[in-house]
């Protein structure tokens, strides 16, 4: 498939122009045409990123008989070691960050310091904070007010790809979509390798810019659009002989909950795309089946769709 490089480019979020109704109108236009884009001028800050980077890259130094203490809380949150069909990927996960008790037994397990843990704490309620505002605001883009993701269940997984001189041109992993509603990536600020599909079907590398988040959508906000926002595809290729490290933070779901879109965003012209459905219940039609890429929401459709 095609890739565009640097002739496509991921729609740019402003976080301090969000006053603006043009600013609502793109984050609305990203988030149907790409579900996908860059947010600057955020109030993560700089530091506060890079320290956090250092820490998860120690953590994932570790022996691998400490990583593997990282057990899972709900399916495939913990450790994920290299495997035969991702080789190059590896993976530490926390469920659920809006919780400082699974924060503080996340730090036990992996006998972080007293300084790690304040620094996972931090940016743990740091990317809360940031994704209860995103909700807020994606919300409003679509003409309602809400406090979209308040109560709702986040995770945390820190992914590592032993990039190396043999591994150029092969898979880090490979093209899905995420299940839950949206990621927050702090993605490698010198390592790329990152690409999304764009609506054409070709890939589009996205290139490290340090300092700045990127928000992907997913199979969630695509039922929770009724079928407005895109649940973007995207892939991790080795193009260097470099690890890379990112930090994703998910936005997954209600806790209880069922998943469905407003009433607000389903007429005559939109009727029902998606029948009702808890995050619980489809995380494991999601981890069930072989395809991830978005394929998993076809058994939750109605028959409009
Ligand atoms: O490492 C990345 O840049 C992307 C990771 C990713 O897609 C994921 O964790 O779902
Ligand atoms: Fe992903």
């Amino acid at each position: 498939m095609a890739e565009g490089g640097n002739l496509k480019c991921i729609p740019v979020i402003d976080m301090q122009e969000m006053e603006d109704v043009e600013q609502y109108k793109k984050l609305r236009e990203a988030s149907e045409e790409w579900g996908c884009f860059r947010l600057v001028n955020h109030k993560i800050p700089a530091s506060l990123m890079s320290e956090m980077k250092k820490v998860v890259k120690e953590l994932l130094d570790l022996p691998v008989e400490i990583k593997k203490r990282n057990t899972d809380v709900i399916a495939g949150s913990g450790y994920v070691a290299p495997s035969n069909s991702n080789p190059l990927y590896e993976a530490l996960g926390l469920y659920d960050l809006g919780s400082p008790a699974t924060v503080r037994a996340f730090c036990s397990q992996l006998d972080a310091s007293p300084q790690q843990r304040e620094i996972i704490e931090a940016y743990a309620e740091a990317i809360h904070e940031l994704g209860i505002d995103l909700g807020r605001k994606l919300a409003k883009s679509m003409g309602l007010v809400s406090d979209l993701f308040k109560g709702w269940a986040c995770q945390f997984r820190i992914n590592k790809y032993n990039f190396s001189p043999k591994t150029v041109g092969s898979s880090g992993v490979q093209i899905h979509t995420d299940s839950g509603f949206l990621t927050i990536l702090q993605d490698d600020e010198n390592v790329g390798g990152l690409e999304v599909m764009d609506k054409s079907g070709a890939f589009v590398a996205v290139h490290p810019c340090a300092g700045t988040l990127l928000v992907n959508l997913g199979d969630v906000a695509k039922a929770w659009s009724n079928g407005r926002f895109c649940n973007v595809k995207h892939r991790v290729q080795c193009k260097e002989a470099a690890i890379r490290v990112s930090i994703a933070s998910f936005v997954l779901g209600p806790k209880e909950a069922a998943v469905e879109a407003p009433p607000q965003l389903v007429d005559s012209q939109h009727p029902r795309l998606y029948a009702p459905f808890t995050y619980e219940d489809y995380r494991k039609l999601y981890i069930s089946s072989k395809f991830k890429a978005g394929e998993a929401l076809q058994h939750v459709r109605t028959q409009n769709s």
